[in-house]
């Protein structure tokens, strides 16, 4: 069984939706798939998957939703009586409740659990990339924040735990438009391969910013999607089990 972490510098990034593609493409390849959503700042994974009912406990432990393709998730926007209510919770706190996530839920049988981790290279990240035994990361990035110091702060978390980084994704990377069908990176040329190399990442991908993305992730369709765009880090991930 392997357990990633999908971390990023900062937010916004499109890591909840990293996390969702990356849980879309291993179900597809037929392995038993989780997501624990660790992101406790908005309710991302659980609108991907147009997941609203709340959460169960049984005998103690809490019973998992189930998306449309059977991937199982927990989040505590899925506790929540209102999910636009912010969770007003101290970091300790916070990162103890996602460790409590992690030990205490009715998992059945999981090849491969995604945590979308919560933003930025601080406390409760740090907390639970130590709590939880990570198989390894992927780390989401935008082009403007790809040669930043706040991306390298979180590969150099990374390192300093000895933890490895199997995947870098650069969200945003590029428009293609849909009538002439020309690609415009409007950040510039992508670095991603170089930075790849940098940071010792066994993988990179360019996802490029899509309608199709967006209306699938706005509508609760994630699981609709033609091509997630990740199956490169997919692959090492299954070698390296
Ligand atoms: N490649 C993309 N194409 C289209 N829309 C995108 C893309 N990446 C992200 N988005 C949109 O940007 C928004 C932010 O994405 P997401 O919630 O995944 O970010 P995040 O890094 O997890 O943010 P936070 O850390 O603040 O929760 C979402 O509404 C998503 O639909």
């Amino acid at each position: 069984m392997g357990v990633y972490g999908v971390i990023s510098g900062k937010g916004g990034v499109g890591k909840s939706l990293v996390t969702s593609l990356l849980a879309v493409e291993s179900n597809r390849r037929g392995l038993t798939t989780a997501i624990l959503d660790g992101d406790l700042t908005g309710p991302s994974i659980p609108k991907a998957f147009n997941l609203k009912d709340n959460l169960l406990g049984v005998d103690g432990l809490i019973e998992p939703a189930e998306t449309k393709t059977g991937i199982q998730v927990v989040s505590i926007n899925l506790m929540l009586d209102d999910p636009s209510q912010p969770v007003l919770w101290k970091g300790p706190l916070l990162g103890g409740a996602i460790d409590q996530f992690w030990k205490e839920t009715n998992w059945k049988h999981v090849d491969m659990t995604f945590i979308d981790m919560p933003p930025g290279t601080g406390d409760i990240a740090m907390k639970v990339m130590t709590d939880i035994p990570l198989d390894g990361l992927i780390l989401v990035t935008t082009p403007q924040d790809l040669v930043q110091m706040i991306m390298k702060k979180a590969a150099n978390m990374a390192k300093k735990l000895n933890i490895p980084i199997i995947g870098l994704v650069e969200n945003m990377s590029y428009y293609i438009c849909p009538n002439c069908n020309t690609k415009h990176e409007i950040f510039g040329p992508s670095q991603v391969k170089e930075v790849a190399e940098e940071i010792g990442a066994l993988s990179h991908v360019s996802l490029g910013m899509s309608e199709e993305i967006r209306k699938l992730v706005d509508s609760g369709n994630i699981e609709e999607i033609k091509e997630t765009g990740l199956s490169s880090i997919v692959d090492k991930l299954i070698a390296k089990e």
